[in-house]
């Protein structure tokens, strides 16, 4: 089976200004087409803006929603599966909730899995979103098995892990990921995809966002990569905006699962509560 093409959309978009986004979504989406790839992956909360406070709940839009619409019509009008980071409002009256979100469209518009952020991350997100239940989202794409988890989820061994046993081809992430962790983008990512022997696209935002006591409350670190099975970086962004291109081989899958049979050469009965 050939390769195929991915695009990561680093970028921070204008957070606040859903249709400001919408439109850099459309724009990606042209010319990651135009660049061969059969997908596009934005960042996590890309619909929104991440560092937006209270403007979550107002901003916030149920999975099927009108910017659920405006994104199906972007990837098929230029044929190229899209995935997206949004704010989920899920649920009515007293049980209304929001939840981190992640949508994956397919290139005919189709919605093809919906994944909510299971490890919240810090004191913005534990106030203003429900984590998910569900840590292993997964759908079928060109003939890879995606799958799909947000930011800080990527960070727990168990959680990429649990993917691998599900048969996880190449896992999604889009991030938030902020200074001083740039060493989860340059080490942790490349890591996870090698013990797990999967590709791993982690799509960042850029640059300051949100208003701190002494200046931004974040500072995105970009970093952008597609990390192989074999643990190289197939592809590395810079630190400012940038759509990265990179190519994921069934036959690099392959070979290197034969020789880094890791899933094979477990012994779960020796693992206790981990096996
Ligand atoms: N290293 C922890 C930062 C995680 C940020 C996030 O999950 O958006």
């Amino acid at each position: 089976m050939p390769s195929s093409r991915i695009a990561l959309l680093q970028s921070s978009g204008r957070p606040g200004d859903t249709v400001r986004n919408l439109e850099y979504v459309a724009g990606a989406a042209r010319e990651a087409a135009a660049g061969g790839a059969a997908l596009l992956v934005c960042p996590e909360m890309f619909l929104t803006g991440y560092a937006i406070g209270a403007d979550v709940s107002r901003l916030a839009e149920p999975a099927d929603g009108p910017s659920a619409e405006a994104v199906a019509r972007i990837a098929d009008e230029y044929g190229i599966a899209v995935l997206y980071g949004y704010p989920e409002r899920a649920g009515d009256g007293e049980g209304t909730r929001v939840h981190n979100a992640a949508r994956l469209i397919g290139p005919d518009g189709s919605s093809l899995a919906d994944y909510r952020k299971t490890h919240l991350y810090g004191g913005f997100e534990q106030e203003w979103f429900t984590p998910g239940d569900t840590p292993v989202v997964q759908a079928d794409l060109g003939g890879l098995r995606i799958g799909i988890m947000i930011c800080y989820d990527v960070e727990f061994p168990e959680n990429v892990r649990a993917h691998a046993l599900a048969g996880t081809d190449l896992l999604l992430v889009p991030t938030a990921q902020m200074h001083p962790f740039e060493f989860v983008a340059e080490s942790v990512v490349p890591v996870r995809a090698f013990e797990n022997q999967m590709y791993v696209a982690y799509v960042n935002r850029t640059g300051p966002e949100g208003e701190g006591e002494t200046g931004p409350a974040f500072e995105f670190v970009g970093l952008s990569c597609l990390a192989g099975p074999d643990g190289i970086t197939r592809a590395r962004a810079g630190r400012g905006e940038e759509l990265l291109f990179g190519d994921v081989d069934p036959e690099l899958l392959r070979a290197s699962r034969a020789a880094n049979p890791y899933l094979r050469d477990r012994r779960p009965g020796l693992y206790g509560s981990l096996g």
